[in-house]
């Protein structure tokens, strides 16, 4: 569970320069406030009232060294390094002590972060990127990392050292004259409290309203990926209609409730301050009058107060703006807690083992379930000798890219055992063994990037020619004439959009560069017109033999060569045997053959 501790935890790599950087900066303010006590005591001087033991220790001590007999120009020159020393020597190395580490540490932090979550993103389990949307996935990231890089440099450069600095006034008040510093420090103390309560019940409403926004956000970014369905059911106007009614109840919220809010905030507390500077000057002018204190000490005692009661609305503003990201930093930290996946890779492993299969697979009495005591997956036992071509089918939910999953290692079998060339894939390093996999999707994943570094994504160092060959082969040359710059055409997000059919064929093709000895085909060609995935068909029997090769089809008529066709039906294996055989059998192979034999046109004809 992701606490304030979790926060702290982020900095942890930074501790030692933390607090000497906060330390430094504490000090500097309390510098600072040498500048209004010297400005009292010259008033002093110049009226001929006593001075500070301490002032005259020290001008006494330079009389001593220098031989200087003028004991006023003494202490002058005293109180005069005061001032430039506080002032004129303090002002360009605070920044150098102070913001420049807090800014380092807080960009170093987010850094590391940033490095760790996309650690965390690369190691979590395949299910939860199947339950989060990526784009909520990338906020919270981003929200989390960017909300304590603000955060950080406020709190150990704002927020603690102004504390210590009105915890130093307190200390130099008290020491002139304690009444009033009991005065002032307890009327600070009530001022910050009741401001932190109030902006606490400002928060809140800018909670509900920061999810009002959320929504209202997240049906526009609805209506931009789904514009074509807005705009086939011409439902713009609703649409538009919808979004100017949250938009305006967000309106009405912020100014009733929240603008309104800060804005009495201000009023009172800028007349309550003022009351009590006001009633300050009373009591330090009466403490003056009744020689309680001196002339120089009611100037420093009125300058400090005012410098104090200064701090509260910036102290106020911090905290408040800490406590509005809080929520967001802790959604960070939770998501930095989730445990990695059981499948995750060691990232750091340098070395990675080489494996070579012979491409047979046995699944050994295989069950699995994604919830228990559901099975998905029940007692599977199916062999794949080596350089067979296996085909999966089934109707829709049957479990057939789950099998896959569990052959990926995504997942791991309830029980049973999935063994490659006799051994147990869990036995073997997940990277090494995954690397002789390489599985063709339905919906093909382009990067942003060119089409040569999307083809060779699993293998960089592959040769051109080999590239061209398996271009050849899953029909990429055919298109990649068509684009601007041929190979060296961007495609994806920020490059060119390339159809359905395409990027399967980019897909087929990046898979075979990858020169696997398990090669899945999960829906491989069902974008491509029939033409092309015949084209493709024909052509991928180039391969058949040279590595095991799995199938996941739903048009069956693209199956029909494989040497072992299994049928799945509710988790179990049904059917099992060649096209013929099973045709034969007239079970359900043979039942959905039928019904796909009669609606569709190519198989008809075919
Ligand atoms: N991550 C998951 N969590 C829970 N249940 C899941 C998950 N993934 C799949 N399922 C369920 O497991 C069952 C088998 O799904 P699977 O995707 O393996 O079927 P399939 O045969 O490949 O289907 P299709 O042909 O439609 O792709 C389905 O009932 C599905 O709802």
């Amino acid at each position: 569970m992701a606490s304030f501790r979790s926060i702290l935890g982020y900095y942890r790599a930074y501790r030692g320069i933390a607090i000497a950087s906060i330390a430094a900066a504490s000090v500097c303010e309390l510098v600072d406030l040498l500048v209004p006590y010297a400005i009292g005591q010259i008033l002093n001087l110049l009226s001929q009232q006593p001075l500070d033991p301490p002032v005259v220790a020290i001008a006494h001590q330079l009389q001593t060294w220098t031989g200087w007999s003028d004991t006023f120009s003494a202490h002058l020159a005293v109180l005069g390094s005061i001032v430039f020393l506080a002032t004129v020597v303090r002002a360009p190395i605070q920044p150098w002590l102070g913001v420049w580490f807090h800014w380092w540490i807080a960009l170093a932090a987010r850094r590391d972060h940033t490095r760790k979550a996309i650690e965390k993103i690369l190691t979590l389990p395949l299910e939860f990127f199947e339950e989060n949307n990526p784009g909520r996935i990338a906020n919270r990231v981003s929200k989390g990392i960017s909300n304590h890089t603000w955060s950080y440099p406020e709190i150990a450069g704002q927020l603690i050292p102004k504390l210590v600095r009105v915890l130093g006034i307190g200390v130099i008040v008290w020491w002139l004259d304690w009444p009033i510093a009991l005065g002032l420090l307890i009327s600070f103390t009530v001022i910050l409290v009741l401001t932190l309560r109030t902006l606490r019940r400002i928060i809140q409403k800018e909670e509900i309203l920061d999810s009002h926004i959320e929504s209202t956000e997240s049906r526009t970014s609805e209506i931009i990926t789904n514009i074509k369905t807005v705009k086939a059911f011409a439902t713009e106007a609703r649409e538009l209609a919808r979004q100017k009614q949250r938009l305006d109840r967000e309106f009405k919220m912020v100014i009733d409730r929240i603008h309104r809010g800060y804005m009495h905030l201000i009023t009172w507390q800028g007349a309550v301050v003022q009351f009590c500077l006001f009633s300050l000057l009373g009591f330090s002018l009466a403490a003056t009058i009744a020689g309680r204190v001196s002339i120089g000490h009611f100037i420093t005692i009125y300058t400090l107060a005012s410098m104090a009661y200064a701090e509260i609305t910036p102290l106020s503003q911090v905290s408040e703006v800490f406590a509005r990201r809080y929520a967001s930093i802790l959604r960070f930290h939770e998501f930095m807690e989730l445990p990695p996946g059981r499948d995750a890779i060691d990232l750091e492993q340098q070395e990675i083992p080489s494996l070579k299969f012979s491409g047979k697979v046995d699944f050994h009495h295989v069950w699995f379930s994604y919830t228990p005591g559901r099975p998905i997956l029940r007692d599977i036992n199916l062999l794949i000798e080596p350089c067979q071509t296996v085909a999966l089918v089934g109707r829709s939910g049957s479990g057939k890219s789950t099998l896959i999953k569990l052959l990926f290692r995504y997942f791991q079998p309830d029980q049973g055992q999935i063994l490659i060339d006799g051994q147990d894939i869990q036995t073997l390093d997940v990277r090494a063994y995954r690397r002789r996999l390489a599985i063709v999707h339905q919906e093909v994943d382009v990067f942003n990037g060119t089409l040569w570094d999307n083809l060779t994504y699993a293998n960089p160092e592959v040769s051109a020619d080999a590239v061209y060959e398996a271009c050849a082969i899953a029909r990429v040359d055919e298109f990649v004439h068509q684009l601007p710059l041929g190979y060296r055409t961007i495609v994806g997000e920020r490059g060119l959009r390339l159809s359905g059919g395409q990027r399967q064929r980019l897909g087929i093709a990046r898979a075979l560069l990858a020169d696997p000895d398990v090669l899945i085909f999960d829906e491989a060609t069902s974008s491509l017109d029939y033409e092309s995935e015949r084209e493709i068909q024909l052509a991928l029997r180039a391969i058949t033999g040279t590595r095991t090769m799995i199938v996941i089809a739903h048009r069956l008529s693209t199956v029909r060569d494989a040497h072992q066709i299994v049928v799945l039906d509710q988790g179990t294996i049904r059917e099992q045997g060649d096209h013929d055989t099973l045709l034969a059998q007239g079970g359900l192979y043979a039942h959905l053959y039928s019904i796909q034999r009669d609606r569709t046109p190519a198989a008809s004809t075919s």
